[in-house]
């Protein structure tokens, strides 16, 4: 039989988690709450946001708190599959030789693979990365490698989406959650980012977290005990089914967004895994908030990270999603009433 887990030693610790990440980035702790979920669901994360906002300040803390190998790579126009598993050099006698790349170096104990950058690489890297994030391993030197404990953390900047590459549907579908990040409005935390010294060297702020705070040799365990503890309603099944089916039809349910013509908005739903991950991440969100059932504001906390990214517009409207998607996302939680 699997180990038991203490379930609300082991919410101490998540929050403890949590209440780590807010010390190192201020203002956004809706992000760093939907980051917490993420991680404690087993899930990929896509961070999103402007230039220097704080994204790569935010995984690297999270790597850090989780211990274990940890791992980056840069998204580059001319980075190749073979990038993220070996170097090709020459020795010092003069002959070719290969090293493990980014991705073979710690084997089991890679906890955390920072892709970052993600949408300056060429679509053949992401073929790679999407077995990567599905099925977390890889195939190498005519053996396959497993990381069993891995979550992937990528980032992309919102300045340049334009001139880069779009990441292909698939591979976006993989990941959990997408959070956005920007800088904060308030005028003090403004002006803690602009005089505090302290967030002047990502190094220094990063390696004050204690390392291994929360170990990520135990996620797995942990993540299916809560799964399987936190119990849903029918009535609650039933509320999430229909917000299914009113964000794959919401002409038929009567929505309407203005300046779009609704006929003809979806060029694709939420997939059933999209689905499932929503449960997912609702059901570590309820384990958090002290419960062990869930309720309607576990689905809708969770529901913006979880879908915006999994909803696909047809046509001109796919480059007006940022606009679109929310509103779309945000009209279905308003038609479909809880229980
Ligand atoms: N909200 C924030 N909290 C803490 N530090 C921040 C925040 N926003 C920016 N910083 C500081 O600004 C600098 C840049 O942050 P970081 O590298 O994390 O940004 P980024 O969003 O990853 O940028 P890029 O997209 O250019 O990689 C760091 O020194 C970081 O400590």
């Amino acid at each position: 039989m699997e180990k038991q887990m203490d379930l609300a030693a082991w919410r101490e610790g998540a929050l403890a988690f949590e209440q780590a990440l807010n010390s190192v980035v201020v203002g956004m702790p809706e992000q760093v709450r939907a980051l917490t979920i993420a991680i404690f669901s087993r899930g990929h994360v896509l961070l999103e946001g402007d230039v220097g906002v704080g994204k790569t300040t935010l995984l690297r803390a999270a790597a850090q708190l989780l211990g274990g190998g940890y791992q980056r790579i840069e998204g580059a126009i001319d980075l190749m599959p073979s990038d993220f598993l070996y170097h090709a050099y020459i020795n010092e006698q003069g002959q070719a030789a290969v090293k493990p790349g980014p991705l073979l170096q710690h084997e089991e104990a890679l906890s955390v693979f920072f892709f970052n950058e993600i949408n300056r690489a060429r679509p053949q890297a992401h073929a790679l990365f999407l077995r990567l994030m599905a099925e977390r391993s890889v195939n190498a030197f005519n053996r396959e490698y497993h990381f069993p404990h891995l979550t992937v953390f990528a980032d992309r900047n919102r300045l340049e989406r334009e001139e880069t590459f779009e990441i292909p549907a698939a591979a976006r579908d993989r990941f959990l959650m997408e959070i956005s990040v920007k800088a904060p409005d308030a005028r003090e935390l403004q002006r803690a980012l602009m005089f505090d010294t302290r967030f002047y060297d990502v190094d220094a702020l990063v390696g004050q977290l204690p390392s291994g705070l929360t170990p990520y040799d135990q996620l797995n365990a942990l993540a299916t005990q809560v799964q399987s503890t936190v119990r849903a309603e029918m009535a609650l099944q039933e509320y999430a089914v229909e917000l299914w089916r009113v964000l794959k039809d919401p002409l038929a349910a009567g929505i309407s967004l203005p300046e779009v013509d609704m006929s003809r908005l979806l060029a694709g739903g939420a997939s059933p895994r999209g689905m499932a991950m929503l449960m997912r991440s609702a059901r570590t969100r309820a384990w958090l908030e002290g419960r062990d059932y869930l309720t309607p504001d576990d689905i809708r906390a969770v529901w913006p990270y979880v879908v915006t990214h999994r909803v696909f517009l047809s046509g001109a409207y796919a480059l007006q999603h940022e606009r679109i998607a929310p509103q779309l996302l945000q009209a279905v939680l308003d038609k479909v009433s809880a229980p």
